[in-house]
């Protein structure tokens, strides 16, 4: 691990240089993930970096982790509550496709919780103009390769240094790196909605999705979700379809 994460800081510190940026930010979920890369930005580049805590009716629980995520690594942070104005900014798309009696209730859950993802993409691109940062991501190789991120919103990012770490090797990193035990022990969430488990949503666990990308034997079921979950996914990780 050791080695792992020095040369994802010296990358880290490459693509600083590189684009001409004076540092790096990441949004701070209290989500093992963040975590981890919030304390791989402190380390690339200490007096330039930032950890956005952004509410949007979160848990308690979840802004005390993302709290003890920024008291661990010493990171520089704001906090942004964008519960209001997600509200706000939802019920007005609502009352206008609701007049018009087209409103689809059956993907109403999904549609309310992608908002959330991308008004904290334009939150983090509004600090990262402010600070002349880049805004870094935290895609696990597990969830890049099943695309299991909101397009545009967690997926609308500059540099992904943790992308081809699995689930249980960003675990790993997390103790090496001094994240608390409380964030690395719990159920990976994207928060989205009340209960709302990664595992539970995908049909299937980050030990197989993990097992799979390292090329071990998992059982059909689970093959075929994953491979379903990589085939429907593939525009997010392609750019947007161009006309020639
Ligand atoms: N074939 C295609 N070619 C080009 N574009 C295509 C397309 N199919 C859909 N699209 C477009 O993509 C949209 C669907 O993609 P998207 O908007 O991302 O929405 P979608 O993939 O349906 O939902 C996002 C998923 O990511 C999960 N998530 C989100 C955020 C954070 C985390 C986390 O782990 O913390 C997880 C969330 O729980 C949910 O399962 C469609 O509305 C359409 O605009
Ligand atoms: N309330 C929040 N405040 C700040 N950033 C957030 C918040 N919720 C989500 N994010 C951002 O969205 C990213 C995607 O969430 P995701 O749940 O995949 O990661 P995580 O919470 O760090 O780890 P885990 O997958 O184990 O829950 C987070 O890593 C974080 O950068
Ligand atoms: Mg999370």
């Amino acid at each position: 691990m050791r080695e792992s994460v020095d040369n994802i800081v010296q990358w880290l510190q490459e693509q600083i240089k590189e684009t001409g940026v004076k540092g790096l930010l990441v949004g701070v979920s209290g989500g093992i993930d963040s975590a981890v890369v919030a304390h791989l930005i402190k380390r690339a580049a200490p007096n330039n970096s930032l950890g956005v805590i952004m509410p949007c009716k979160s848990t308690a629980s979840d802004m005390e982790h993302a709290q003890d995520v920024i008291d661990s690594c010493e990171i520089e942070a704001v906090t942004v509550d964008l519960s209001e104005t997600h509200d706000v900014m939802y019920n007005t798309i609502q009352n206008q496709v609701k007049q018009k009696n087209q409103w689809n209730k059956k993907n109403d859950q999904l549609a309310d919780a992608n908002l959330r993802a991308r008004l904290r993409m334009s939150t983090l691109y509004t600090l990262a103009t402010n600070y002349n940062y880049l805004v870094v991501g935290t895609d696990n190789a597990a969830e890049w390769y099943t695309g299991y991120f909101t397009k545009y919103g967690d997926g609308g990012v500059d540099i992904l240094p943790i992308v081809n770490f699995t689930k249980s090797e960003v675990k790993e990193m997390a103790r090496y790196l001094g994240v608390p035990d409380q964030v690395i022990n719990k159920k990976p969430s994207a928060d989205l909605w009340e209960g709302q488990t990664d595992e539970a949503e995908m049909g299937t666990t980050y030990d197989v999705i993990d097992a799979y990308l390292k090329g071990e034997k998992i059982p059909d079921r689970d093959k075929e979700i994953i491979e379903s979950l990589h085939k429907r996914t593939e525009h997010k990780r392609s750019g947007a379809a161009q006309y020639s």
